[in-house]
């Protein structure tokens, strides 16, 4: 950033700067590899945000550290090695890919150039690290789009603890906006609805659409948490747009850890329940996952369709999530330029209002 050794101000040396603006994508995180050493430190840092987690800290740091440390990264491992890619993680490779294409998409549709980077909450490249990076650049605009369709405490409010606690250590911090969630957004809701009636076109209906949510705690939607509701409002948009009825689509929820109660129905049980119904071709989208990952490559696509076969079924066939595909970058680009309204960085090109 252009600076001046010379605080005295010299009275009357107006002179515009730019003011620059970035977009700040957040997705969750993954290990640095698929083995326990990489996974360990990982999860405690993942398991250890109490957004996450909310039980008392020094009981949960002895579970953790004492119990869930010791077994859990060896059986993650286990499970990210079944999906590891050649470039890394699918959820990295994923996610810098739509940042690369929401970069450029937002440099052809803007009147001034945007800044497109991809942040974890969990692991490498951080929240605190990027903003530092934009800061030294000159950024001036930030607005933070996390990955996550449907807004939770777990995953958006979490992002949003970690913006803000970036923000305490920056003297001049730049003006900020932050998208909650997505969960209803028309050009969303109609991207999802074209990959899976492209999905439909290329191997034929299924006799059923499963939609498997990531679950949460049903205690933390009890306690004022939307994630359920909004889960439900995309699935019941989704369901309009396809023209679908009650008995075509349904709704569960994945990824349940530990012994709470977690949303019901679950994912795996609701798998098997199709199957034993004499259910035969499963078809399986997941739209509260922005890029593919761990649980939609592993927990679904292998796992569920492993159970789903065991019970009687003959095929679940997951739909992938939207990725970098272009209606995914359209519809976030216009998300991006509808919040950004005001901030002239993201007005259209050829719009010339000062
Ligand atoms: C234990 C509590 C967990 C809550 C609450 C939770 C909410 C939540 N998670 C996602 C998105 C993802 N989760 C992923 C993996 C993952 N999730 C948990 C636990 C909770 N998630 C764990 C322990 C793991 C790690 C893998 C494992 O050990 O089983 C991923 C994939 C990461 C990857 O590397 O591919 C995503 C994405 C959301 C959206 C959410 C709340 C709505
Ligand atoms: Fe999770
Ligand atoms: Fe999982």
């Amino acid at each position: 950033m252009p600076r001046s050794d010379d605080y005295t101000g010299v009275a009357g040396t107006s002179r515009e700067l730019p003011v620059q603006a970035a977009v700040l994508l957040v997705n969750l995180g993954t290990p640095e590899a698929p083995t326990a050493k990489a996974v360990r430190p990982y999860l405690a840092q993942f398991l250890g945000d109490r957004r996450v987690i909310d039980y008392p800290r020094w009981l949960w740091w002895l579970i953790l550290h004492g119990v869930i440390l010791r077994v859990r990264p060896a059986r993650s491992a286990h499970a990210y090695q079944r999906i590891w890619t050649p470039k890394g993680s699918p959820l990295r490779v994923g996610s810098e890919a739509l940042a690369v294409r929401l970069q450029e998409k937002l440099s052809q549709a803007c009147r001034e150039p945007v800044r497109v980077v991809l942040a974890m909450r969990y692991g490498q490249p951080s929240v605190p690290s990027q903003i530092e990076r934009l800061q030294r650049e000159g950024v001036r605009r930030l607005l933070v789009l996390p990955l996550y369709p449907q807004y939770s405490a777990t995953s958006t409010g979490s992002v949003l603890d970690a913006v803000a606690e970036a923000m305490q250590s920056l003297r001049w911090p730049p003006e900020l906006r932050l998208i909650n969630d997505y969960h209803d957004d028309p050009a969303h809701i109609d991207a999802l609805a074209r990959s899976i009636e492209q999905h439909w076109a290329t191997r034929g209906r299924g006799e059923r659409l499963l939609l498997s949510f990531h679950g949460i705690p049903e205690r933390y939607v009890r306690e004022g948490d939307p994630y359920f509701d909004q889960c439900q409002a995309t699935a019941g948009a989704l369901r309009q747009r396809l023209a679908l009825d009650e008995s075509q689509m349904l709704v569960s929820f994945q990824s349940r850890v530990g012994r709470e109660s977690w949303l019901h129905p679950y994912t795996d049980a609701t798998v098997r329940e199709l199957a034993a119904s004499g259910v035969k071709t499963l078809d399986v989208a997941c739209p509260g996952f922005a890029v593919d990952c761990l649980e939609t490559l592993e927990e679904i696509a292998m796992q569920n369709n492993d159970f789903f076969r065991e019970a009687g079924g003959s095929e679940l066939r997951y739909i992938p999530a939207l990725n970098d595909t272009p209606d995914q970058v359209d519809s976030l680009a216009a998300l991006v330029m509808r919040h950004g309204g005001g901030w002239k960085n993201f007005a259209p090109r050829g719009d010339s209002t000062p």
